[in-house]
């Protein structure tokens, strides 16, 4: 059975030397769907990456619990569960690419494999089978990871997490610093593993328009506390609390709403791309 994540009054927070950060999070409670993508949103600092490193046993928590399919962690965890954990839950840290480290692609690739228990003789077609999936030619995994484009190393770093064929997977800003192209393409990819191989995805992100193209629901994050958790549609109806939350709103909404109150017509529904405010004003015979 697919795996479901949940987190149970989970406070955090990092141990500093001698002493105890403030709480990074703060009562987080949260069920997770298997094969949903989720986009985690909130102002700086509010506990995004931080809820990441929970649920993939990076960070324990002080009081609570988290649920990753059967294995429960709490503060005491041991060693050997949170290893488990981290193959379950891959996590794609900020600019992953700078952790690229070997002399091939393929080395660096391998690593994480070889690392949890793989047998050396099955992690060459594992290499190619996740350089596939990333959409780069296999040719790429006997060049130097230093030799590639932005784009191609971003993309490398993640091939080197689905290479622990996790089931859920975790990414923290993975657009960041892509241009257009880049960032379309790879949210692109991120849609089918979701959509055709029911990979769990849980994106923390700036990008609302990312958000409300891609995603299925939305966790806003604030102070530590998890204040909304729905479906990506329902967190745009009322956009008053976007602006509290120091969310922007996409452009189709914003549009939208504009045309509302100039117009007096309401549209049938809430839009959220260009697409879907075309159809719409068709609907109601604006255009
Ligand atoms: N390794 C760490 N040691 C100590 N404090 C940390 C550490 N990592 C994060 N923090 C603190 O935890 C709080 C939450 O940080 P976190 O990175 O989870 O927020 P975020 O919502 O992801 O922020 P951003 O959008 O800026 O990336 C911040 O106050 C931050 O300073």
């Amino acid at each position: 059975m697919a795996m479901r994540l949940r987190l149970d009054h989970v406070t955090a927070d990092y141990q500093i030397g001698p002493v105890r950060s403030p709480r990074v999070l703060r009562e987080v409670s949260m069920s997770l769907q298997p094969g949903t993508f989720t986009a985690v949103v909130g102002p700086t600092g509010a506990g995004k990456s931080s809820l990441l490193k929970v649920l993939n046993g990076l960070l324990l928590p002080q009081s609570g619990q988290a649920e990753i399919g059967d294995i429960t962690i709490d503060g005491k965890s041991s060693k050997r569960l949170l290893k488990a954990v981290r193959k379950r839950v891959g996590l794609v840290f900020q600019f992953p690419e700078s952790q690229l480290f070997a002399e091939t692609v393929e080395q660096d690739i391998s690593f994480g494999p070889l690392n949890f228990g793989a047998h050396p003789r099955n992690v060459h077609a594992l290499a190619e089978k996740v350089i596939a999936q990333v959409g780069l030619d296999e040719s790429i995994l006997y060049r130097s990871p230093f030799s590639l484009s932005g784009g191609q190393k971003r993309r490398v770093a993640i091939a080197g997490v689905l290479a622990l064929e996790p089931e859920v997977l975790a990414l923290d800003e993975p657009t960041a610093g892509l241009d257009p192209t880049g960032k379309e393409e790879l949210l692109s990819l991120l849609k089918q593993w979701n959509k055709q191989n029911g990979l769990t995805i849980l994106m923390v992100t700036h990008d609302m328009e990312s958000v409300a193209r891609y995603a299925d629901d939305v966790v806003v994050m604030e102070k530590g506390r998890a204040v909304f958790h729905d479906s990506m549609r329902k967190l745009f109806e009322d956009t008053e609390r976007l602006e509290k939350w120091q969310l922007d709103v996409p452009d189709a909404r914003r549009f939208q709403l504009e045309f509302e109150v100039r117009s007096g017509t309401r549209l049938p529904r809430v839009c959220l791309t260009e697409d879907e405010l075309a159809d719409a004003l068709i609907e109601v015979g604006r255009v």
